[in-house]
């Protein structure tokens, strides 16, 4: 697992960790090794297998074959890999000679390649990641960001346009001035079309000027609009691959927008590319909450036992903002917030909390056991599903526009800028249990977070206490993604004094009180998970699938059918559906019981 062994700072990690300059050293080592390959396999298969085991300290190596082949970068644990000789019996294994040089600097060079450098992600979320990574040391020694898109501009006005975006996380840090400046020059802009093979060789030549020889490892970051993906996917792997190291393309999403234009992009990505070297991006699993799931669960004796339909009466998946679409209103009209936020970023989550635990934290055995739940899941139905859409309001003699008040949006759009849904995971351990979501924009307020409700206590003792809101006294965790990340835990808790009075308490683990550090930015997380070659966080075609095929015939009926979103008032808490629809399975929203608004 990548990312729980990084170097931690000032964290309590910090044992596991190696340091991040030591990672990317400036020194050439060549051993070699005889090592065994599991017959059948092909040597670039067992990379791939060390690869994704990986576990321990990183280091970066080159790999060649006794035959003098080429094969990709890997990382290897410290003593130098994985390969159990034992566990493969004679029959089954060949004996391959390997030479490994570790030549991390001068060997290797990696260029990031940030298609549609002049766009609002670019700017908003990737070159401030990048600038993060290089500022904590995580970026390799030698590498070179390039920006590419239509727009005319010298490398000189790229550094302008992403200087303005950059920031040092924390205030005041030492040499911020100075870092900035050192990124800044290591960024290059090229212009070109995204149709163009040629403007894509053109990048190729100045992407090997800058690469000066090295072996190169190439990531391209596909910051466009998704029906332009196939045409840069075209350019830079035909054109701008790396020839020796690897090629990796991260995907923006939305990947498509139902099961058939999702397969279509797929397969069209596919003539390019392999699955390897794709990396579906959904930045809401670089979250740290998002992150911290599988820990909270798998690692703390006290939440397994209690992960079931046997303890849990109901789970949350809430997502709000407080803003429209301003701005993004071209792209939203097309897609609304089911597809937006749902059907990727809210799905993700559920099915890492409702996984089975995986045989290991290696991201294949993550992602199958995400593919079992999303598989297991109940078609969503319309009859379990409400939207709305915001409209304008004047509020303390301010107005906020409508939707539909946007010029880019159609006056008459049916477009969904809220939802709210239930779902039905039908297997052995969460049958019947609702997984209510409800994502929306211009709410009341910004927030992201996770809520478990627990059934009651059977028999409970002090139910007389509770008078008829027996609701309101079973225990509840919440896992508060953002803003003010926290992991909190609704208990019944005696008040102190001679009488026996019961309210409700937190136990509280709230972030910025136990650790005083800035969390990285879901972006630095998932561009070093790519980096290093590490798929746990990224969306594998068949979960992509999976996730398709559970919202595409619901989203086709609701277009069919010209279903009329329920107008909400920017800024309000959205349409009263979602609260008949979490009545129907005798659920109410934890968000708006009032408890911690
Ligand atoms: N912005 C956000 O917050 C988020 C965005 N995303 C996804 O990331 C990707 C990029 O988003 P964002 O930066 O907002 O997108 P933009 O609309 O800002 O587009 C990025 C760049 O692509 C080029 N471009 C835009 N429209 C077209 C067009 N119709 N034809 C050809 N080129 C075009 C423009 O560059 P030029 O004209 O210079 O070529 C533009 O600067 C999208 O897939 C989006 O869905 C995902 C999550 C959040
Ligand atoms: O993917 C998307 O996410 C953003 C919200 O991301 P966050 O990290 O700021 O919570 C959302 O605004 C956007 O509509 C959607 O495309």
């Amino acid at each position: 697992m990548a990312s729980h062994l990084r170097p931690a700072g000032s964290s309590s990690s910090a044992n596991l960790s190696s340091s991040p300059s030591s990672a990317f050293k400036n020194e050439t080592k060549v051993v070699s090794r005889l090592v065994s390959v599991p017959r059948k396999s092909g040597l670039s298969t067992w990379v791939a297998g060390i690869h994704s085991r990986m576990q321990g300290r990183r280091r970066h190596v080159q790999l060649h074959s006794s035959n003098g082949h080429h094969l990709n970068p890997v990382p290897l644990q410290d003593d130098g890999g994985l390969v159990s000789r034992e566990a493969m019996k004679p029959q089954e294994r060949d004996e391959v000679s390997i030479h490994i040089s570790e030549d991390e600097t001068e060997g290797s060079t990696l260029s990031i390649t940030v298609v549609g450098a002049s766009g609002d992600l670019a700017k908003k979320k990737i070159f401030p990641a990048l600038f993060a990574l290089y500022y904590e040391d995580w970026l390799p020694k030698d590498f070179t960001v390039f920006g590419y898109a239509r727009t005319m501009l010298t490398d000189e006005e790229l550094r302008n346009m992403i200087s303005r975006t950059l920031t040092c996380r924390i205030d005041q840090r030492a040499n911020c001035e100075d870092k900035m400046n050192q990124f800044l020059k290591r960024c290059f802009y090229h212009a070109g079309q995204y149709d163009s093979e040629e403007d894509f060789r053109e990048l190729d030549k100045k992407l090997k000027e800058k690469e000066a020889g090295k072996l190169s490892n190439r990531l391209f970051y596909l910051s466009v609009p998704p029906n332009i993906f196939v045409d840069v996917v075209r350019g830079a792997s035909l054109r701008a691959s790396s020839v020796y190291g690897w090629t990796r393309v991260i995907v923006e999403k939305p990947f498509g927008r139902d099961s058939e234009s999702s397969g279509e992009l797929t397969r069209c990505l596919k003539q390019y590319l392999s699955e390897d070297q794709i990396f579906r991006i959904d930045h809401y699993l670089g979250k740290e909450l998002v992150e911290n799931l599988s820990v909270l669960r798998f690692s703390n004796l006290v939440f397994e036992p209690l992960w079931s339909r046997t303890c849990i009466r109901n789970v949350q998946l809430i997502f709000s903002e407080d803003f429209g679409t301003e701005g993004r209103g071209g792209y939203f009209d097309n897609y609304g917030i089911i597809r937006d936020i749902m059907q990727n970023h809210l799905l993700q989550i559920l099915a890492l909390f409702a996984m089975e635990s995986p045989v290991s934290l290696d991201a294949e055995d993550i992602r199958n056991e995400k593919v079992k739940v999303l598989r297991s899941m109940k078609k969503l139905e319309l009859e379990d599903v409400i939207i709305g859409q915001y409209k304008g309001h004047n509020k303390g003699g301010k107005s906020y526009p409508g939707y539909t008040d946007d010029p880019t949006v159609p006056n008459d759009s049916l477009t969904p800028t809220f939802a709210a849904a239930a779902l039905f995971i039908n297997n052995a351990r969460w049958d019947g249990v609702p997984f209510l979501m409800k994502a929306g924009k211009a709410l009341h307020t910004r927030r992201a977070e996770i809520r478990v409700q627990f059934r009651h206590v059977p028999g409970n003792l002090y139910r007389q206490n509770f008078g008829t809101h027996l609701d309101k006294a079973t225990n509840e965790l919440v896992l508060r993604v953002q803003p003010d990340e926290a992991i909190y835990l609704k208990i019944n808790n005696k008040v102190p004094g001679l009488e026996m009075r019961l309210d409700r308490s937190d136990l509280n683990l709230l972030y910025r009180a136990r650790y005083p550090r800035e969390i990285p930015d879901a972006y630095e997380r998932l561009l070093l998970d790519a980096i290093e070659g590490e798929r746990r966080l990224f969306i594998r075609s068949d979960e992509l699938d999976a996730a398709w095929s559970l919202f595409t015939p619901m989203l086709n009926e609701l277009e069919y059918k010209k279903i009329a979103p329920e107008l909400y008032p920017y800024g309000s808490r959205g349409p009263v559906g979602a609260h008949y629809l979490a009545a129907k399975y005798n659920v109410r929203w934890g968000d708006l019981s009032g408890d911690d608004d």
